[in-house]
């Protein structure tokens, strides 16, 4: 459902992205794991022609992306959960979620908030509250159903454990695992947190300074002992 051929990306100047190869079936979920600069980010934004300038060639759904903007790849069915969660401090969390319904493919319908806390419960009892009000827990919750109402057959979560105590962190994955078998939807999930890849994800990325230094299972990225050391630990 996404297939990446030599994707590069540009700040300015700056050429962050060095050649991207990397492919998605429907239904899987794939981790790109690295360093903090190594691109995972620029790498999401680039899928969604968010904010660097990009080459290369992506093809999702079947489809060939070319100069679609952010908005049009939105409405094919691509959601981005950013890192930094952009919650709106003076809106409640209903219309937090509820914003990101407009982003709905073309013919179908976004789900319900009813729908969102079925798969989600644990923002139900948060609705009527204020964005300000909120632990860093419950707003990574809030972006991510933010990101799941208009029902993306791709959900890429940028980061999401980052910040959240360990006890959240194992609640998010068992989140994270039930909205990937919802509908069968694909999803990316970038980290550094290792363990928390490893329970949501099917096989993994491994990014260092914008290039792709391994791809594989969580198998054979175990068998490969020195990769934690070389690409992960700082
Ligand atoms: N808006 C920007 N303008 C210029 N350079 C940027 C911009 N955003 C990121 N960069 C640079 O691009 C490189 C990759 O950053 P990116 O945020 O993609 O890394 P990351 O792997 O997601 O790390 P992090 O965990 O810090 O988010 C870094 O060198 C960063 O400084």
């Amino acid at each position: 459902m996404l297939e990446v051929r030599n994707l590069n990306a540009f700040y300015g100047e700056s050429h962050i992205l060095h050649g991207i190869d990397l492919d998605l079936a429907a239904g899987e979920s794939i981790a790109l794991l690295g360093r903090n600069g190594a691109g995972k980010s620029t790498c999401l934004k680039s899928l969604l022609n968010a904010d660097p300038r990009t080459e290369g060639s992506i093809r999702f759904a079947e489809t060939p992306l070319g100069a679609q903007p952010a908005f049009a790849r939105s409405r094919m069915g691509m959601a981005l959960v950013p890192e930094d969660r952009r919650i709106f401090p003076m809106l409640t969390v209903a219309q937090n979620i509820e914003m990101g319904a407009f982003a709905a493919r073309d013919g179908r319908k976004p789900y319900t908030l009813d729908e969102v806390v079925d798969l989600l419960p644990m923002v139900g009892p948060l609705l009527s509250r204020l964005g300000f009000q909120l632990s860093g827990g419950q707003q990574q919750m809030v972006a991510i159903a933010r990101g799941l109402i208009a029902r993306p057959r791709l959900l890429m979560l940028d980061e999401p454990a980052e910040g959240l105590a360990p006890v959240i962190v194992d609640e998010l994955a068992d989140t994270i695992n039930a909205i990937r078998k919802a509908e069968g939807r694909s999803l990316i999930v970038t980290e550094q947190n290792i363990d928390f890849a490893r329970e949501t994800t099917d096989r993994l990325y491994l990014l260092d300074v914008g290039s792709v230094v391994f791809s594989g299972s969580w198998g054979d990225f175990d068998r490969n002992g020195d990769l934690v050391d070389r690409y992960l630990v700082l």
